[in-house]
């Protein structure tokens, strides 16, 4: 296939650019000296990389892929942080015809295995100071750096068999962790990621100067959306190195040499900011956006991030991996005190979410809980080599089955406010039975985090003895708050709560465990429990 070359047309400014590279490099959109890339590793040390820079590095990396002769469509595996390479060898991968499948440098040795023997990649890729060494042949093995493309093993040759480039091939696969059994590989294809950033870049989130921080490992589509979002306004990315997100100062520190001017991540990087260092967080001047998904955001710390940043706009991002997300709400400011849950807005441009019920019927009326299903272009084109749980995700639109148009059916429960909006309600799995009585955990959860000395709290069903499954919470104290002991907590909640809603134990915990991609880890909550009594 002939390397991804814009030509003189495609650049011309009101050409559609349909690949992922094209799109996020559009000079129309950016200036070259502009900086692309803002990275800060260590203390006093701040790296730039300009837009011109990073076109330059993408175009030497895609000659170097080109030059071992890997077939167009063929899966590379790229184990990087969010770092300037990084993001110049995705869209180099992209430019090659090749699908990225990202995977940070973290991921166990047997994840990456199974990774590997599921989309069976040609090549491994990974940073010069990367430190993987056992990938097994015949795949091949190189590394990349500010100079290049150096090849430890080379891939096996495939003659070319697609000649032409489709907006339909797969830009790349983002595993995920899998609520329910095995990882499942999200098929992402040029089109639906190129339509979902259009979609996104009608918020108008980003300007040419603003300086986005992204905090979320290069394998969380958290991340992908973060580039997009700053390569797409003609801003800048700041990547945040994993083991500095973790702690609030090595955070602030970076955010503050490096002149974020946003900062997305998931909820659980705030929590040990807000209660460690509130006042260095006030003191960035230039903060002045937050963007977050993948949950909810505790109220209690919503409200004091809001009180620590009066001036910033804060984004509600809802969307699952399957269509990389599908709304931006911004957050009320200041929260009023009554709200229960927070609206996730309406679908970006282009896009429609629907409510349908248990009967399949689509729910126009507000206020009724449904479950969310997504119209839209930027839906994922399947889960890799799994035609049955693409099926079950893939759905017929319920608004006409017959026409062939599939929606994706979020497992997601919302319900429509007064002017349209959605507010999340959960999700269906998360609605279990405790002693024949339906729980919706996410209740029992805004409950305890309504108690004045509780910050954040999940609550998830455990198996009891002889059967069926018994109800356990675990609540994170505010800083200087006053919990009382479980006992109280329980008081408290069955104030409100029906009996089968209050947990039957109730434990304090400094931090919650969080997942890869850092989200509430409940699994490792659901382990960590002791026995039922
Ligand atoms: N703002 C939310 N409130 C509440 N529950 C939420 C929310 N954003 C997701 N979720 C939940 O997370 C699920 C999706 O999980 S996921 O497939 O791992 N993907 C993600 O979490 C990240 C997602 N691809 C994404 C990436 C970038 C920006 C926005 C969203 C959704 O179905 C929701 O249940």
């Amino acid at each position: 296939m002939s390397q991804q070359q814009p030509t003189p047309a495609d650049t011309a400014g009101g050409v559609r650019h349909d690949f992922l590279h094209d799109f996020l490099l559009d000079p129309a959109r950016h200036s070259p000296g502009a900086p692309a890339v803002i990275e800060s590793p260590q203390a006093g040390h701040t790296a730039v990389t300009t837009y011109a820079e990073l076109t330059a590095l993408v175009g030497e990396y895609a000659a170097g892929l080109h030059a071992l002769g890997i077939e167009p469509g063929a899966r590379v595996i790229l184990e990087a942080d969010t770092t300037a390479p990084a993001i110049a060898m995705l869209l180099a991968c992209s430019r090659a015809g090749l699908t990225f499948v990202p995977v940070s440098p973290e991921t166990p040795y047997r994840r990456l295995e199974s990774i590997a023997e599921t989309v069976r990649p040609a090549l491994h890729l990974q940073e010069l100071t990367g430190q993987r060494t056992d990938v097994r042949p015949p795949v091949g093995t190189a590394r990349f750096g500010p100079d290049g493309l150096t090849v430890d093993r080379a891939p096996v040759r495939r003659p070319p068999r697609r000649g032409t480039p489709c907006v339909t091939d797969p830009a790349y696969i983002i595993f995920t962790s899998g609520t329910t059994g095995r990882p499942k590989g999200v098929v992402m294809s040029h089109r639906a990621v190129v339509a979902f950033y259009r979609g996104m870049l009608a918020h108008r989130i980003a300007g040419p100067e603003d300086r986005i921080a992204s905090t979320s490992p290069l394998q969380f589509d958290f991340s992908l959306l973060n580039i997009g979002l700053a390569l797409g306004s003609g801003a800048s990315v700041v990547p945040v190195p994993p083991p500095l997100v973790r702690w609030p100062r090595h955070l602030l520190r970076v955010l503050r040499e490096t002149g974020a001017t946003q900062v997305n991540g998931v909820p659980s990087i705030w929590r040990q900011v807000l209660r460690h260092e509130p006042r260095r967080l006030a003191a960035l001047d230039r903060l002045r956006g937050v963007l977050f998904c993948g949950e909810e955001f505790p109220l209690p710390e919503l409200r004091r991030l809001q009180e620590l940043l009066p001036a910033a706009r804060i984004v509600n991002c809802y969307g699952a991996t399957e269509s990389m997300a599908c709304s931006f709400e911004d957050v009320p400011s200041p929260l009023p005190e009554s709200i229960e849950r927070l609206s996730i807005g309406t679908a970006h441009p282009g896009a429609e979410m629907l409510l349908v019920d248990g009967t399949g019927a689509v729910i126009d009326a507000p206020g009724v809980v449904g479950e969310i299903h997504l119209r839209s272009p930027a839906l994922f084109s399947g889960y890799w080599d799994d035609r049955e749980a693409t099926r079950a995700t893939l759905v017929p639109d319920p608004l006409c089955p017959q026409s062939g148009q599939y929606v994706l059916r979020t497992g997601d429960l919302a319900l429509r406010g007064p002017d349209g909006e959605f507010y999340f309600a959960g999700r269906i799995d998360s609605q279990v039975q405790i002693n024949g009585n339906r729980v919706e955990l996410a209740e029992v959860e805004r409950r305890l985090t309504e108690h004045p000395g509780a910050t954040a709290a999940t609550a998830i069903p455990l198996p009891l003895p002889g059967g069926g499954q018994r109800l356990a919470a675990f609540v994170v104290p505010a800083a200087g708050g006053d919990l009382g002991d479980a006992g109280a907590l329980r008081e408290f909640c069955a104030q409100t709560l029906p009996p089968y809603m209050v947990p039957q134990e109730i434990r304090l915990l400094d931090r919650l465990p969080t997942t890869a991609n850092g989200k509430v880890d409940r699994a490792a909550l659901a382990a960590g429990a002791e026995p039922a009594a």
